[in-house]
């Protein structure tokens, strides 16, 4: 079943065309990646999707029409998003900073005791914090931590809201490649757990490793949509990197004088583009 459906979303910022016609799905449990070079349109669609900037095209969550809902409106109908900054109110504890999260209106709160599925803020902030592996850090102040786990509690606090699907914005930016890897690992493990994920990231290995299904934006239009290991060796999607230094010669091409072996093509994805 899809949680989130996205179809033919366009943007335009005066003559920039970031997003054209551009469809997406995100089935319940399922970890989509979205990636592209610098400027392929990936926050443009995070912003469309979450309301902050005008898009034409119809966009779903659950079910139910998301088009001309504010943003604040998309969040409770649990829509949650992460930024490639992670802003944090410096003053507050870890805990204190997903706990606004988790609070939910009184009137939210009273139809979830009658529905019987109150979760209690300090409950949904301790649970954020266990899956991202932040518990040591719960009364640290937010002043306190270093960038990559400020990217990961910027993530804690988009899942303490209790969302349906999270957009990920660049959650890796600013981790080292075990702690990439350690991050890949909850993502994993959170959508397992049924929180659908839009992981946008330039750490290939992260997005090929993890992810169910990948879609790549050149220039805001979709070149490619599949599994990893079809979207790695497509390619509209190597020429689409081969700009950025993205692909490489696999073992099997070099062992050969780069010609395309009998076991698959020559050349993947492999390697990170430019940050922006
Ligand atoms: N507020 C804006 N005003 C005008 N143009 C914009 C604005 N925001 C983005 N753009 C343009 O829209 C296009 C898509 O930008 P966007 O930031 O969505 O790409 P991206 O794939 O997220 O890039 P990156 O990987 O560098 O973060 C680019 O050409 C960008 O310059």
């Amino acid at each position: 079943m899809n949680v989130l459906s996205v179809q033919s979303v366009s943007v335009s910022y005066g003559g920039v065309h970031a997003l054209s016609e551009v469809s997406l799905d995100v089935e319940q449990g399922q970890l989509v990646g979205l990636i592209g070079p610098n400027g392929a349109g990936k926050t443009t669609f995070v912003d469309a999707v979450t309301g902050l900037v005008t898009a034409r095209g119809r966009m779903k969550l659950d079910g139910q029409d998301l088009t001309g809902l504010p943003p604040h409106a998309r969040a409770r109908r649990g829509l949650a998003r992460t930024f490639q900054s992670s802003e944090l109110f410096e003053d507050l504890t870890v805990a204190e900073n997903l706990q606004i999260t988790a609070d939910r209106p009184s009137w939210w709160r009273a139809l979830g005791e009658t529905l019987g599925r109150r979760v209690s803020p300090n409950s949904a902030a301790a649970q954020a914090l266990s899956a991202l592996g932040l518990e040591d850090l719960a009364h640290a102040s937010a002043h306190q931590l270093s960038q990559g786990q400020r990217k990961l509690v910027g993530v804690a606090r988009a899942l303490a809201a209790g969302p349906r699907v999270v957009c990920l914005d660049e959650p890796a930016a600013g981790l080292d490649t075990a702690e990439s890897a350690e991050l890949g690992r909850r993502l994993r493990a959170i959508a397992d757990d049924g929180t659908s994920l839009l992981l946008i990231d330039h750490d290939m290995s992260l997005v090929m490793g993890i992810c169910d299904h990948v879609v790549v934006l050149e220039f805001g239009k979709v070149i490619a949509s599949g599994p990893p290991a079809q979207v790695r060796t497509d390619p509209a999607v190597i020429t689409a990197y081969l700009g950025a230094s993205a692909v490489q010669p696999t073992a099997a091409s070099r062992q050969h004088g780069g010609t395309p072996s009998a076991d698959g093509p020559s050349k993947v994805v492999t390697t990170t583009p430019e940050p922006s």
